[in-house]
């Protein structure tokens, strides 16, 4: 469906995307993760037919529409875009807005097409409203109506939840996602937000300078970082100094860790990922210092300082009541 290939961009002599390459199939969703200026939204430029390729190619349905030899425009490519601040027009009732790409469509057509974005995207009986009569997560289903209702074969989506409520996000880009599945939509958004990211996408991937590190789903990603950027950017956890035993484990401060955890060659030596779920305060274990802790709901994660300075995180129960500066013991999970 969508196959970008060794792809790379730029804006002057800048070079801002390098040899990204990853695919989407037919009805499936995937999302850009990574944090701010890694070259995100000018990749979905690029495919959306803003930006010209450096090098590579993209294709859509098994047609180039980007090389260095051929550049399809925008507007015809097929393609849906929902962005940012939703961009609705003003001045167009909900119906009008949702069946502005339907113009060729004889009038019937068009309002039964209309009726019928409305209904998926739950907003019956609002196609007389004005825009500024909706709340920001309407506003957002209107924009992706009207971006699916001309049927393109790929939608874009760039920080489309960026303007709402942070408490909404996960709710709204899970709604959004049942939305998509329904339609059989086939989708690229752009969030820096792993939550959001997760609510949404079938596939994760996670750029870093200019590179797409690595693509795969939710659990992949968070579970087996394919590098230290993704290990670093996706989830809370300490990269920590290891050492390979004759065994081929991974000897580390807290004790031994198995051949497959994972871990990554730095300019320090290998460092392997603790999450805090990995790390648990015990009656006897190592000595660590409380630097602070958050309160996550089900749960505390503390922030740690060992003796010798290096930082680690440990998911605690709600039952333990040790405080900043205390003093804990701490241990290697022992589900491990
Ligand atoms: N029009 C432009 N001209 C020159 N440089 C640009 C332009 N747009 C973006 N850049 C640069 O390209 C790099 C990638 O930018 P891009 O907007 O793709 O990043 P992003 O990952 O989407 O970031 P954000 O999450 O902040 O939107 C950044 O270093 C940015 O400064």
């Amino acid at each position: 469906m969508l196959e970008v290939k060794n792809v790379s961009l730029g804006y002057g002599n800048h070079i801002v995307v390098q040899n990204v390459s990853m695919r989407l199939d037919q009805g499936e969703i995937g999302c850009l993760l990574g944090p701010s200026g890694c070259g995100k939204t000018t990749l979905l430029r690029a495919i959306a037919g803003f930006e010209p390729v450096r090098a590579g190619q993209i294709d859509l349905q098994g047609k180039t529409v980007a090389s260095l030899a051929q550049h399809v425009p925008p507007q015809a490519r097929d393609i849906g875009m929902v962005f940012q601040d939703h961009a609705l027009f003003p001045h167009l009732s909900v119906g009008d807005n949702i069946g502005f790409g339907l113009h060729r469509m004889a009038k019937p057509l068009r309002a039964a097409r209309v009726q019928e974005m409305l209904e998926l995207v739950g907003l019956e009986g609002m196609g007389q409203r004005w825009p500024h009569e909706l709340s920001g997560g309407q506003q957002q289903r209107v924009a992706l109506a009207r971006a699916l209702a001309p049927r393109p074969s790929l939608l874009l989506m760039d920080e489309p939840f960026s303007s709402l409520d942070t408490s909404m996000r996960e709710s709204i880009a899970r709604e959004v996602r049942a939305i998509l599945k329904q339609a059989k939509a086939t989708a690229l958004m752009v969030t820096h937000d792993q939550n959001e990211a997760f609510a949404m996408a079938d596939n994760v991937g996670v750029m870093a300078r200019g590179q797409l590190m690595q693509w795969g789903n939710a659990v992949q990603v968070y579970c087996a970082p394919a590098t230290q950027d993704v290990a670093q950017f996706v989830g809370d956890g300490a990269l920590v100094p290891a050492q390979a035993t004759a065994g081929g484990q991974w000897q580390t401060a807290l004790g031994l860790l198995p051949a497959g955890h994972p871990h990554y060659q730095t300019a320090q030596g290998v460092q392997v990922l603790l999450r805090p779920e990995h790390v648990a305060v015990v009656e006897k274990g190592v000595r660590a210092q409380v630097r602070e802790r958050t309160f996550r709901g089900s749960h505390f994660v503390f922030e740690l300082e060992l003796p010798d300075g290096q930082a680690v995180m440990a998911k605690v129960s709600l039952n333990a009541l040790y405080g900043a500066c205390e003093s804990v013991q701490i241990a290697l999970s022992p589900e491990l």
